[in-house]
């Protein structure tokens, strides 16, 4: 289990970004988190993943602190975290790349697999250069399949929608459905899709650097969408909104 206490922070000139956040993420659960541009999602997925270290409060994993354990250390511990830009790595081959986060050599079936699981058909991928030449969309389906490779405890993933064609995009979905079924580790997904909260286990909404929201998708998600009707349509304008 995943335990943010009172987890802060904020900016060389003060400004707060995260405010006391509490947040429990269940083993073998899907949290998706989710809430405005700017709301401070990925600083928590950073903070989560060791990439910033909070101004206060304290991270457990597994009732372990972990709050001053740096990135390869949580990596160490089951944390796996895929960057909502993907990092591209001159000289290493998609190949490489897989094997380096599944800690040993993988057969073609085996990555054929695991970039099945992002709809890369691997043939055409397995021995391509982690370079510039490979398109947003490309490199960032490898990037989530490295983190799939891992088989975490806790796999984080950033946006992983940005970028990624709709059949990819229902792959990815799909992908998170069977580990959710296969209870293969807890998924920590940040996402602005509907399609993506409407298979969370569990929705967290942050805002302006708090908790806005929590719970169960469905207490959280019906105002979710509410909210997101009520932009689309001001109030008043119900009529002119359904013809
Ligand atoms: N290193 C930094 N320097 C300056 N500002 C930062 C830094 N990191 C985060 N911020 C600011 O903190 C706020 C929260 O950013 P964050 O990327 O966490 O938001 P987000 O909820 O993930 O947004 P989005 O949905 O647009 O991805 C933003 O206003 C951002 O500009």
């Amino acid at each position: 289990m995943l335990k943010l206490e009172h987890i802060a922070w904020d900016l060389p000139d003060g400004e707060e970004i995260i405010r006391d956040i509490d947040i429990t993420v269940g083993n073998q659960k899907m949290v998706v988190v989710t809430g405005p541009n700017g709301g401070g999602k990925t600083t928590l997925a950073k903070l989560i993943a060791g990439i910033v270290k909070p101004a206060s409060g304290r991270i457990l994993l597994d009732g372990e602190d972990i709050t001053d354990a740096n990135v390869t250390e949580r990596a160490k511990k089951g944390i796996a975290y895929a960057f909502q830009q993907p990092v591209k790595f001159k000289g290493l081959t998609v190949r490489d790349l897989l094997e380096l986060s599944s800690g040993g050599a993988l057969d073609h079936d085996g990555i054929c697999q695991l970039l099945g699981n992002v709809g890369l058909c691997a043939d055409e991928y397995i021995d391509r250069e982690m370079s510039a030449a490979l398109s947003g969309g490309e490199s960032k389906r490898i990037e989530i399949a490295t983190v799939l490779a891992r088989n975490a405890k806790l796999s984080i993933f950033d946006e992983p929608e940005a970028g990624i064609d709709l059949w990819s995009f229902t792959r990815l979905v799909e992908t998170f459905q069977e580990l959710q079924r296969e209870k293969k580790g807890t998924l920590l997904v940040i996402s602005h899709q509907e399609r993506i909260l409407s298979i969370a286990d569990e929705i967290i909404v942050i805002a302006d650097g708090k908790v806005r929201a929590a719970g169960p998708r469905d207490e959280v998600l019906p105002t979710l969408l509410s909210e997101e009707r009520t932009v689309r349509c001001p109030q008043g304008k119900e009529d002119i909104c359904r013809e």
